[in-house]
């Protein structure tokens, strides 16, 4: 039997203040996420962050909740189902989320269960980053040091460059292009702190926060920077952008420390500055749309964007729980 275990970064149990602060507590508690000594960490997100922002987050959670709950948690089910499905008896799939639940310790002492030949664990982000993929990695080393016995063991790192991911974008893109001329294409990702890009630099200054991310080298591919802008000028070439109509910018900075830029919100007002009145907006950092997509992008950036003097804001969607999705699954399960 072959596993296959899916996790994305998780999401409160309900959209209650007490869920989501439990939720930012274990989210942000992580040393890859907030990555300062742990004392400091406890006291700015115990003390400041996770008690101030959770009140304001729930009541975003309340607007972005529907009848079937968290669009990240729900959409994740129906692809671990229907991979499952797909896949056929020889595997074992779960979903787990990195925090909260389903957590990844039941979900791999489940899977410890079935005893497995090998395991193939695939951190639902696109793009490689230390606060993601990486935190996923950690915790998974964590949960197996003990296992006596160890199956072989598959890692997906990323995933942006499979020609299946611009092409979903592109396609429904393309079903916005039928009813509008847009003048601008924008590609918003999840930023980090530029200091997570630097420590990650093993090959030893080759991010310099310009146009040494332009293009994937032996050196930069593990840089979330390089990636983020190769990812969009995958999506951009599979749609025939021409070059100047389309960008990349990154949005959620938390905190004074420069984080990758330019700033999502910056860069629009600048784009309607510069005349541009029609966006077509995507998050291709996101599986599923959730608080950063439908939220921050679908909502708040267009109503920025309008009030700049925009016309028409419109939000490409996720993958979410298209079949699509589920194929690059599975064509990455059968390569791992
Ligand atoms: C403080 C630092 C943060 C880093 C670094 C970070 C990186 C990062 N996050 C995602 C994906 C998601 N983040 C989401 C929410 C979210 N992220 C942070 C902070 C950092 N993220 C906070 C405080 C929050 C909560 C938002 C709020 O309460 O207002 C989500 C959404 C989850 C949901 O339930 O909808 C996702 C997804 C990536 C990909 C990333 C680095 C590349
Ligand atoms: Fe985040
Ligand atoms: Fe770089």
């Amino acid at each position: 039997m072959i596993g296959v275990l899916l996790v994305n970064l998780g999401t409160p149990d309900n959209p209650k203040t007490p869920a989501v602060r439990k939720y930012l507590r274990e989210f942000l508690m992580d040393g890859r996420v907030i990555d300062i000594p742990y004392i400091f960490r406890s006291l700015l997100v115990n003390g400041i962050i996770a008690p101030f922002r959770a009140p304001k987050s729930a009541k975003i959670y309340q607007e972005l909740w529907d009848e079937r709950g968290s669009p990240l948690k729900y959409y994740g089910e129906d692809v671990a189902r229907d991979l499952q499905a797909s896949l056929g008896d020889g595997y074992y799939v779960r979903l787990a989320m990195r925090y909260q639940s389903p957590d990844m310790k039941s979900a791999l002492a489940d899977m410890q269960s079935k005893g497995l030949k090998k395991l193939i664990i695939i951190p639902f982000f696109p793009q490689y980053a230390s606060a993601t993929t990486g935190s996923v990695y950690e915790r998974v080393m964590e949960l197996m040091k003990d296992w006596q016995v160890m199956p072989d063991l598959s890692l997906v790192s990323y995933f942006y460059d499979h020609p299946d991911f611009a092409k979903y974008f592109a396609a429904k893109a393309a079903n916005y292009q039928k009813d509008v001329d847009f003048d601008y294409y924008l590609f918003s990702y999840h930023g980090v702190p530029e200091r997570h890009i630097r420590k990650g630099d093993y090959s030893k200054n080759t991010c310099v926060f310009g146009t040494c991310c332009e293009t994937i080298t032996e050196k930069n591919h593990g840089c979330y920077r390089a990636q983020c802008h190769e990812t969009t000028r995958r999506i951009a070439a599979e749609m025939g952008l021409k070059p100047g109509t389309f960008g990349t910018a990154f949005q959620s900075r938390l905190g004074r420390d420069p984080w990758l830029q330019p700033y999502t919100d910056e860069t629009i007002k600048k784009l309607v500055g510069e005349g541009k009145k029609k966006i077509l907006a995507f998050s291709p950092a996101f599986v599923a749309d959730c608080l950063e997509t439908t939220i921050e992008v679908g909502e708040e950036y267009k109503e920025l964007f309008e009030e700049a003097g925009g016309e028409h804001w419109q939000l490409v969607e996720s993958l979410n729980n298209s079949p699509e999705w589920v194929g690059i699954l599975e064509d990455l399960v059968k390569k791992s």
